[in-house]
């Protein structure tokens, strides 16, 4: 039974116990909880053996990382933002990352409504002053959220969450969201700005939930936050940097911002000299948007199961770096994932090299599949001559493609052409180009065509193709040959353009033939080319 190491890294902040349990009850699975990961030396030393690492956002998954830890399949994230892991680097090195996405949205929601009231209310101020023996009404005077109007920026799954209730207490939510559609904004009753600017020049409180981005840093900038209305109010419970905090800090002392309410920074945890945690009218909370019983049972058994799966059957839940697969979809889409590398495998041993394009064209019933992994197979096997069969797989593949200059692409259509489902494989450079296609024969794949002309083969085993002159006697040559070296003929399919033209057999052999017969095929006279194609 193959044994898995699994790494659960953190610094301070551990996942849920029932979700250590449930990988620590899978008898081959070896479990470490290291909460001391903090340096990132530390994390490569306790990662050098992991298959898994599972991480909140308090550990690091750098490149340095990712290189050490040479058995890693798998990188899950109990919780939503993977801005801790080099998702790139990641995707280079094959690993696939997950995250958990919808199991702390309320917790997040909730977090951020209730700072958005301790903001109006000055909460944690008059909290602190009648614990100082005072008691001063007049200076903690609020304002009601009743009949004010909201700015929601990202309005995804916790933006949503925040927007019901804000209506729920009388708001008005203006939404602004660039990958929102208009009938979802209708359906959620906010008014949808096209424009970021338009969104939050109005706004009494602008709250943020979307991810950092290179788009995303310093949406909230000086020159935005100018923009805003005199004391306009700021909450950020995404992530830090979306607001830029030196700016904040600034306008807060001026008074353009009448308050903010964060729990996130451009620095966790913000050194004592950071100019906001000197500003008025501020709340600060340390990252504890998802820290809840609730949230962190949810996420922390999600994540254990998604790497579970993974591990133990190549499940693939909440991918951030490689299309979701389901252990129905997996079966499903098996037999054209395996025949799929195969064909990238057989057309990589005939392409003419440095080719600048792979095409993968789906027809008839495949056509209509999601096909995405499908072509990423062809591309792996392709790949897999080039690159080395460990060095390439379902998700660094079109990566590895890009860095070599291959354009990759794949079209479907849903018309059958003379077979119910086809896969061509086209690969070349202009017009020069090698294609092979293949079909299924009652659930069977079957290589139909090799540079359009009509073949019949089981893909398995070692496939030999030659090109000769259409005359008599060039089987019996081939087999002669063949024959004296112990090379047995499994199946034989042949093809000609026209009479004396120039035909096409396909060989399946049983055995592999050394070069040296390869070569005394080749001189046969009448034989333009050779090709040997393994297809494991
Ligand atoms: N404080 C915490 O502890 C905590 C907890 C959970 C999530 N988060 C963070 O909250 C954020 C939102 O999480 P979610 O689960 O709602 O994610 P989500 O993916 O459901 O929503 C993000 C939304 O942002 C939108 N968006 C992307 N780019 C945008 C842009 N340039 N302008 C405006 N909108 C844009 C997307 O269209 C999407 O609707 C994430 O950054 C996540 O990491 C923080
Ligand atoms: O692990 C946490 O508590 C933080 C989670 C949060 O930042 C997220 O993006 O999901």
């Amino acid at each position: 039974m193959a044994k898995f190491n699994i790494l659960i890294a953190g610094n301070n902040d551990p996942i849920s116990s029932i979700g250590i349990d449930l990988l620590k009850a899978e008898p081959s699975f070896d479990v470490t909880v290291n909460m001391n990961l903090k340096a990132e030396d530390a994390m490569v030393e306790a990662s050098r053996e992991a298959h898994a690492i599972i991480v909140r956002s308090g550990a690091k998954v750098t490149a340095k990382v990712l290189d050490a830890a040479k058995n890693l399949k798998v990188v899950g994230r109990a919780g939503v933002g993977v801005d801790n892991i080099d998702i790139p680097y990641a995707s280079k090195r094959g690993v696939v990352v997950m995250n958990t996405p919808g199991g702390n949205t309320v917790s997040t929601a909730e977090h951020a409504f209730g700072l958005m009231m301790s903001l109006s209310r000055k909460v944690p101020q008059a909290h602190a002053s009648v614990i100082g023996g005072k008691w001063e009404r007049k200076n903690f005077q609020g304002a009601e959220l009743n009949k004010k109007t909201l700015a929601v920026l990202g309005m995804g799954r916790i933006g949503t969450e925040f927007a019901k209730r804000a209506q729920a207490f009388g708001m008005t939510v203006v939404a602004y969201d660039p990958y929102l559609s208009a009938n979802r904004a209708e359906m959620l009753k906010v008014e949808l700005r096209d424009n970021l600017d338009d969104a939050v020049k109005d706004a009494d409180f602008i709250t943020m939930h979307m991810p950092l981005t290179p788009e995303t840093k310093h949406m909230l900038n000086e020159t935005r936050l100018r923009l805003c209305k005199k004391g306009v109010r700021v909450i950020n419970c995404a992530r830090g940097g979306l607001v830029d905090d030196n700016a904040l800090a600034k306008l807060l002392e001026e008074g353009h911002v009448g308050g903010a309410a964060l729990d996130v920074y451009e620095v966790e945890p913000p050194p004592a000299d950071y100019a906001l945690l000197k500003a008025p009218n501020v709340v600060f909370t340390p990252h504890l948007g998802a820290s809840t019983e609730e949230a962190q049972e949810s996420v922390g058994i999600e994540i254990a199961e998604q790497v579970k799966e993974n591990l133990l059957h190549g499940t693939v839940v909440n991918a951030v770096n490689m299309p979701n697969v389901d252990p129905k979809t997996l079966a499903e889409i098996g037999p054209f994932l395996r025949f799929g590398e195969i064909l990238g495998r057989l057309i990589s041993q005939i392409a003419p090299q440095r080719a600048e394009f792979l095409r993968v064209n789906y027809s008839g019933n495949l056509g209509k599949m999601d096909t995405t992994l499908v072509s990423r197979g062809v591309l792996k096997g392709y790949l897999e001559r080039p690159i080395g069969a460990d060095q390439v797989n379902l998700i660094n593949a079109v990566g590895t493609a890009e860095n070599l200059g291959l354009r990759f692409t794949e079209s479907r259509v849903p018309e059958p052409t003379e077979f119910s489902d086809l896969i061509e494989v086209e690969v070349g450079s202009g017009e020069n180009k090698a294609v092979i296609s293949g079909s299924f024969f009652g659930g069977d794949p079957r290589i139909v065509k090799i540079n359009g002309r009509r073949v019949e083969a089981t893909p398995e085993g070692t496939l030999l193709l030659l090109e000769n002159d259409d005359r008599p006697g060039m089987i019996g040559a081939y087999g002669t040959i063949l024959g004296k070296h112990q090379v047995n003929i499994a199946n034989m399919s042949l093809s000609r353009n026209v009479e004396g033209g120039t035909a096409l057999t396909l060989l399946t052999l049983d055995s592999t033939p050394p070069q040296a017969v390869i070569q005394e095929l080749e001189k046969i006279p009448g034989v333009k080319r050779v090709y040997c194609m393994e297809l494991e």
